[in-house]
């Protein structure tokens, strides 16, 4: 079912890709699409009360490999124990009549095939958008082949010429979640589906029915290297992959001149659409998520995030600075209940409740400010170490009155009190480090140390 390979596309402008839809898919071959997870420094769960918050994406990555099914969607998921295959036909009996004209794919497929620009725009600030004109080819990477998972793009290598920007209006997600859609979809979870697995089926299966409308069948394999649930950002980071993948696959979204086995990153404009579909799949997962997590693990970077307003860069990069130790409790959570357990709060005390909220945004805005006076030289990277340890001495107190903490989170700041850290945040004293993070373990947490502001979603075709 296989018709033309990604490769060597012409991006946008040439809408072959889209003329072979219905049956096909864009790709030929293998398609491998990693995207990172995220940490919140300031802000979360303020956050979804449209207050600022800021963030960063962190190196630790989800991979998807997928490849074009001539009769089945296969999704393969072993960080949620899943292993399942549909037959084509029954996701087609599933979900007819449900996906006609819920998202306007169909009528930007059209538009981009006649070169006319009158599909729904993407909409993100300018300011979300990294600048991506210096972007070069990286060095060819032979032996990703067949069905073989390619190994992982090296993060030290530059990302290829994206897509071109000239191209016709993409074809963006719809505001909110097509009514009956994700019950619909329901019947689709196999017996004895876990909780997690169920989540991650109906988030894909949402994007497959809007995107890919059971034109063709897919095989996706996803694995992470992301703790899931421990609020890095898994489920985002999982979206995000889900979105770039269905969208390459249908052609809407073209990759610019990667060559077979090259790391390719995407146009400005392509990364608006993917962030889009990627929040649609976070609404299914989350209910009502504020969006940062998925504009951080399609972007990349460290920013500053308000739901009305986007993404914002921050300043000079400032926390490339810092060395930080993420630490997983083992504690399972699960954000959608944390959210809720603040908005029962909120709704019950809200003359408490606002003060706080705007006090987080205060936090994020002294962050910024802080990072801001270091690039300009007014503060020493010691001074603005100190002034960050108090805004999460504070920020975390905040989070408790929000009834968020957990005792492992307690018994992790005071482990992190006794190496002389923060919460969050260490310096780079290497040994205090190592000794920091075995007294983690003893105590039965995980900690990584990963690469904090890394680059967003970026995909290689297979050969
Ligand atoms: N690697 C993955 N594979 C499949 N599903 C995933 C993966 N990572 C996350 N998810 C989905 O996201 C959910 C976790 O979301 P959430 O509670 O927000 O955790 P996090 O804080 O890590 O984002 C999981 O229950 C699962 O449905
Ligand atoms: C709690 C919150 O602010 C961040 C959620 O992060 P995570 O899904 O726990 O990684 C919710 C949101 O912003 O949607």
């Amino acid at each position: 079912m296989n018709k033309r390979p990604l490769n060597g596309a012409d991006a946008g402008a040439d809408a072959a890709a889209l003329r072979s839809a219905p049956g096909s898919s864009a790709v030929s071959g293998s398609l491998t699409v990693s995207a990172p997870g995220k940490v919140i420094l300031f802000g979360e769960h303020a956050v979804v009360y449209g207050k600022r918050a800021v963030a960063a994406s962190v190196g630790l990555r989800t991979t998807a490999v997928s490849r074009a099914d001539a009769s089945a969607v296969r999704l393969v998921l072993p960080d949620v124990c899943l292993d399942h295959s549909w037959p084509l036909e029954r996701i087609r009996e599933c979900i007819a009549g449900l996906v006609q004209g819920a998202s306007g794919v169909e009528a930007a497929a059209a538009a981009a095939v006649s070169g006319a620009t009158n599909a729904p725009t993407a909409s993100a600030p300018e300011s979300s958008r990294p600048d991506q004109a210096a972007a070069k080819p990286t060095k060819k990477r032979r032996g990703a082949s067949g069905t073989t998972v390619p190994r992982r793009s090296s993060r030290a290598s530059k990302p290829t010429t994206p897509g071109v920007d000239s191209a016709p209006a993409l074809p963006h997600a719809p505001a909110s979640l097509p009514a009956g859609l994700v019950d619909q979809l329901s019947s689709l979870l196999p017996d004895g589906c876990s909780g997690p697995a169920k989540q991650s089926v109906l988030a894909f299966f949402t994007l497959y029915a809007l995107i890919c409308r059971g034109r063709f069948g897919i095989e996706v394999q996803m694995e992470s290297k992301l703790p899931v649930g421990a609020g890095l950002g898994s489920s985002a980071s999982f979206s995000v992959c889900a979105s770039a993948t269905l969208l390459l696959h249908s052609g809407l979204v073209q990759l610019g001149d990667a060559g077979a086995g090259q790391t390719a990153s995407f146009s400005n404009s392509q990364l608006e659409v993917i962030n889009a579909w990627a929040f649609l799949s976070e609404k299914v997962i989350h209910g009502n998520p504020s969006g940062i997590d998925n504009s951080l693990c399609t972007y990349g970077g460290a920013r500053s995030y308000t739901k009305t307003d986007g993404m914002r860069e921050l300043k000079g990069q400032a926390f490339k600075a810092f060395d930080f130790v993420l630490t997983d409790t083992n504690v399972a959570k699960n954000t959608k209940a944390e959210v809720e357990k603040v908005r029962v709060r909120r709704e019950a005390h809200p003359h408490i409740m606002d003060p706080l909220l705007n006090a987080v945004q205060a936090i994020a805005d002294g962050c910024i400010a802080g990072c801001e006076k270091h690039v300009n030289g007014k503060l020493s990277h010691a001074e603005l170490q100190t002034q960050m340890g108090i805004l999460i001495d504070m920020n975390h107190a905040i989070l408790e009155a929000f009834g968020v903490s957990h005792p492992m989170l307690e018994k992790i700041r005071e482990l992190s009190a006794k190496h002389g850290f923060k919460s969050k945040l260490t310096d780079s004293d290497g040994s205090r480090t190592a000794a920091f993070q075995a007294s983690l373990a003893a105590a039965g947490c995980r900690s990584f140390r990963a690469q904090v502001g890394c680059a967003g979603v970026d995909a290689i075709i297979g050969e």
